[in-house]
């Protein structure tokens, strides 16, 4: 779990016994868990799918039923596009994702530890910012990921 950002403590509330962060600098308090920006890392990638997905179907396709393996040739295509300079992860995440993402280039935004799932996590948090992953696989298909923030 992320730690909290610093000055801040989880307190319980005495009437309601629900959980609470409560600031020791600002003496501010609040219900939500502070985001701690620096567990955080901003994101996009390009997903391709295939007949073994989580759900095998997208934008793109109603019933995807590629391979895995035809998947992955597919990603190191994209890969070699993008390395080379012929195309940026964004514009192919546009017209080729099969995630919903990529209607906006594939960003998904920040996000921190225990949010998606943990095999992108890793590859995410593994980058250096703009950096991109090789191909990674989660139940959802196959991703290049590009690390923005
Ligand atoms: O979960 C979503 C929506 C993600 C999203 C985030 C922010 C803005 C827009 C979309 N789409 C899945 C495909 C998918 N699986 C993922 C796993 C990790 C990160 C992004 C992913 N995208 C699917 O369509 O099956």
């Amino acid at each position: 779990m992320p730690g909290l950002p610093s000055g801040w403590v989880e307190k319980t509330s005495k009437s309601t016994g629900k959980k609470y962060y409560f600031n020791t600098e600002t003496n501010e308090s609040q219900w939500e868990k502070p985001d701690n920006e620096e567990f955080q890392v901003r994101a996009s990638h390009l997903l391709v799918k295939h007949k073994g997905s989580r759900r095998p179907s997208s934008w793109k396709q109603n019933v995807i039923t590629r391979t895995e393996e035809e998947a992955l040739d597919i990603i190191k295509n994209y890969h070699k596009q993008i390395t080379s300079g012929k195309t940026t992860l964004a514009a192919l995440a546009q017209s080729e994702s099969d995630c919903n993402s990529g209607k906006n280039g594939g960003d998904l935004g920040f996000f921190g530890p225990g949010q998606m799932q943990k095999s992108f996590e890793e590859a995410a948090f593994a980058l250096k910012i703009n950096e991109m992953s090789g191909p990674v696989y989660s139940d959802s298909g196959i991703h290049l990921i590009l690390r923005t923030g």
